[in-house]
């Protein structure tokens, strides 16, 4: 697939906005799944996310440009709890993630929907659950089989990748063109501009994508 950088000319046109939240523990690999997504590959290091780091990609979907926004959240409590509203805040979709080689980050999945939950994320969000760092195959953990049951119980499609093998980027681009997919298919989405804080940690990778969408 090729990338290209947005040119000045597709910024200035209005383009409807997707916002994505990235969810769960610390040390998953959220960041790494969102750069990867966002074309900047696998970082070579990665520090805990402090608040929020933003990154965006523009991608085509039946003829309409759509700017994803990810919201790559931090894990650990004590760099998210002053965000968390702004989190929640008119998200169009929710990416649970956890890490297949730790199986504690698979039971603590119940946390982040209940975070979820009690942020009144209406059901017509649709969510999707990662079971990320598939290539470290000797550590597995969590039996793809549970993972599945999980995602069933709670309506979710689940995807089992890794941020990190090359080999498996189209799969990361199918977690987010998934639920692109599913939000352009509700039409109702309004235009509207970012909503974003300021962020101290701001990364920003933006690209544009042809995509045939994996729905
Ligand atoms: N082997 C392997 N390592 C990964 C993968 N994805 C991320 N990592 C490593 O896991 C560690 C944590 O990755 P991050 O992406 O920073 O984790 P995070 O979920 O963003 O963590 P917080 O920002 O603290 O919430 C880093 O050392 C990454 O290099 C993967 O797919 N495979
Ligand atoms: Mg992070």
């Amino acid at each position: 697939m090729a990338l290209a950088t947005s040119s000045v000319s597709e910024d200035s046109v209005q383009l409807r906005i997707f916002k994505i939240i990235v969810i769960g523990d610390s040390n998953v690999g959220k960041t790494c799944l969102t750069f990867r997504f966002c074309g900047g590959g696998f970082p070579g290091s990665s520090e805990a996310t402090i608040g929020v780091d933003f990154r965006e990609k523009t991608v085509e979907i039946d003829g309409e440009k759509i700017k994803v926004q990810v919201w790559d959240t931090a894990g650990q409590e004590r760099f998210r709890h002053s965000l968390v509203e702004h989190y929640y805040r008119n998200v169009h979709g929710v990416v649970f993630v956890y890490d297949v080689t730790k199986l504690s980050s698979f039971h603590n999945l119940r946390t982040w929907l209940q975070e979820c939950e009690g942020h009144a994320v209406p059901a017509l969000v649709p969510r999707v659950l990662v079971g990320n760092k598939c290539d470290l195959l000797e550590q597995v953990e969590v039996p793809s089989g549970l993972a599945l049951n999980f995602a069933k119980a709670h309506k979710m499609v689940l995807f089992e990748t890794s941020a990190k093998d090359p080999s498996q980027a189209k799969n990361v681009e199918k977690i987010f063109m998934s639920l692109a997919c599913q939000l352009k298919a509700q039409k109702s989405l309004p235009y509207r501009g970012s909503n974003r804080p300021h962020s101290s940690n701001e990364r920003e990778v933006a690209g544009v994508a042809k995509n045939i969408c994996p729905c």
